[in-house]
């Protein structure tokens, strides 16, 4: 294999196991898997048009792009600031806001997108 290729497949496989990382230490993040999942089946049941993916996939990527930085600058904190200090609960308090505007936006499309369908699959 080129150098090229070995140095692109180590950086994939560094991120791959960035996440698996996250996965593995982090509670929220799990919880964001199964709610992915969850998710996914439902749109796949439901019959998700093109557009209804697109919407469901961007806010599940906002959800797992956010919680991930979250993730790592947690750990950039704790390494930088073991100790008590005003700054580092700033800077984690106000990553964890991230999360949540971006929670808060896959719940708004989730209703918008799959509410419907949902509703009339149970009561129509
Ligand atoms: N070094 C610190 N200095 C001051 N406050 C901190 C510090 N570390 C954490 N905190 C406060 O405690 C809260 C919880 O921090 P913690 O590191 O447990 O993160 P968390 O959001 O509970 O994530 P997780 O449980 O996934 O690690 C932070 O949001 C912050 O308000």
């Amino acid at each position: 294999m080129s150098g090229w290729r070995s140095k692109e497949l180590r950086s994939f496989r560094c991120a791959l196991a960035g996440i698996a990382g996250a996965v593995r230490s982090e509670s929220h993040v799990r919880f964001h898997l199964t709610a992915t999942i969850v998710v996914a089946a439902a749109a796949v049941w439901l019959k998700a048009t093109t557009t209804d993916w697109l919407w469901i996939t961007t806010a599940v990527a906002a959800v797992w792009v956010a919680e991930l930085f979250n993730t790592a600058l947690e750990r950039i904190v704790d390494l930088a600031s073991p100790g008590q200090h005003p700054l580092a609960k700033a800077a984690k308090d106000t990553a964890a806001g991230a999360v949540l505007v971006a929670a808060l936006y896959a719940a708004v499309v989730g209703a918008i997108v799959l509410g419907p369908p949902l509703w009339a699959a149970f009561f129509g």
